[in-house]
């Protein structure tokens, strides 16, 4: 998908259904390396990163099928080692997770530093001082990344910033070491508990997942499973905050509710209706909303993926909205392409001060990476006009069906 074109003013109103969430779904298909068996995983999302990541695992050596309702079989039994070099795994961030399910394995990989959103710096060095406490020799030259261990050994590690890649990495690399392995100050979003119960699912023990200090039990070997992957947060944070913005009325299934709080706290706060059900939520925006601020943080604070399309919709929300980004220093580079479209936003670090105004003006703006992307589809969907978004392949990387889904909503967009 090069281009997306939106002509604005529609509100969004139906049902949605929720995919499975990317975040959890990518290290879930990596962690079956370690089974070393057959697994077959449920609930995939059809996006770009799955589909580069089943190429990935196919080059390993995995037999692999996916078919388009999101289910995999998949056998790694067949895969000899983690060595590889290739750019392909540059093209995404969450092949990072090779590092810890290959470690786990064989005791060895080499591979390309990661790809993913052009956010900031995104260094690794929590995932290899994990790597390093487990007694892995690990050596980055040249953009390659070389692990090594003749034996994994549980050990205590501190994470000196909360990181859900070194978690995921670490708890995957420690699950098959000697021993018990500690992590404190670990990461606690919903897709960490995931893929705590997916390696739990395949033999493992891993015990307090969801909460600061997570305990890895070593286990010898592990086996394959069946497995059904959470709904994915932010995709339904991206339809709330689309719902608000276009002030439209949106029923959105499949998703658990209490994982969308901090984002159903804000909206409210603004003076939209949510309302929670079992598996489902609605969100109702014809409202007068109020500005308000917002501070990006580990969950269970508001999510950094949806600081991006919240600043859209507060862009056309009348007053001071403050957004604090703690999380990523450099998430903000769609902002001039809002501003492209007549929004008022200064920028100073870490904080956008952004100025509610009563218009925003379709034109050509460029996605700068996959949440930018959908800021820049929320800002097309209540702009006066037509928003043309290049570069719109960001996009689906992390959103199945985006198009598709706003159209049965009732937004007027279509691929260019
Ligand atoms: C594939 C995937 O799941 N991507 C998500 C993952 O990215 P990712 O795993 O890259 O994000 P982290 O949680 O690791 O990053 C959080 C913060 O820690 C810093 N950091 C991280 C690791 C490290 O070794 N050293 C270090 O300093 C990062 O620069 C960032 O400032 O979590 C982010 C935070 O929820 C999300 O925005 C991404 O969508
Ligand atoms: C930053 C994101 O993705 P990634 O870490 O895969 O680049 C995201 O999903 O918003």
């Amino acid at each position: 998908m090069n281009k997306v074109i939106i002509e604005g003013g529609n509100s969004l109103r139906g049902k949605v259904d929720i995919s499975g969430f990317k975040n959890a779904a990518l290290p879930i298909i990596v962690g079956t390396i370690l089974s070393n068996d057959k697994c077959k995983i449920k609930n995939l999302p059809m996006i770009g990163d799955v589909y580069n990541l089943v190429k990935i695992m196919d080059l390993l050596g995995a037999k692999v099928s996916l078919n388009e309702s999101g289910y995999m079989d998949i056998d790694t039994s067949t895969i000899s080692n983690c060595v590889f070099i290739d750019e392909i795994t540059t093209k995404m961030r969450a092949s990072y997770y090779l590092l810890g399910a290959g470690l786990g394995r064989f005791g060895k990989v080499e591979v390309l530093y990661p790809g993913g959103c052009n956010i900031g710096v995104r260094p690794i060095d929590q995932h290899i001082k994990g790597f390093e406490a487990l007694g892995a020799n690990v050596e980055v030259e040249h953009g390659v990344i070389r692990c090594k261990a003749d034996k994994l050994i549980g050990s205590k590690i501190y994470l000196d910033v909360v990181s859900v890649g070194a978690t995921i990495n670490i708890m995957m690399a420690a699950t098959k070491a000697e021993g018990t392995t500690i992590i404190e100050n670990a990461a606690k979003e919903p897709h960490i508990v995931d893929v705590a119960n997916f390696i739990n699912a395949m033999g493992g023990d891993v015990r307090g997942a969801g909460t600061d200090i997570i305990k890895i039990n070593g286990v010898d070997k592990l086996h394959g499973c069946n497995y059904s992957v959470i709904p994915d947060q932010i995709e339904a944070g991206t339809y709330m905050i689309g719902a608000v913005a276009t002030k439209g009325d949106v029923i959105i299934n499949n998703v658990i509710p209490i994982h969308l709080e901090p984002i159903s706290a804000k909206l409210r706060e603004m003076g939209a209706e949510v309302v929670e059900y079992g598996d489902s939520i609605r969100v109702n925006g014809n409202f007068n909303l109020k500005s308000v601020n917002v501070k990006t943080l580990p969950y269970p604070g508001f999510p950094t993926d949806l600081q991006q399309p919240m600043t859209a919709l507060l862009s056309n929300v009348k007053g001071t909205s403050i957004v604090t980004e703690t999380v990523f220093e450099g998430r903000y580079k769609y902002v001039d392409e809002l501003k492209r479209m007549g929004v008022d936003i200064d920028l100073d670090g870490r904080i956008a001060i952004v100025e509610g105004v009563e218009k925003l003006m379709g034109t050509k703006v460029k996605a700068t990476d996959l949440r930018g992307g959908a800021a820049l589809i929320i800002a097309g969907l209540i702009a006066d006009g037509v928003t043309e978004i290049e570069e719109a392949y960001h996009i689906e990387r992390g959103y199945e069906n985006f198009i598709s889904k706003l159209l049965n909503l009732g937004a007027k967009i279509k691929e260019g």
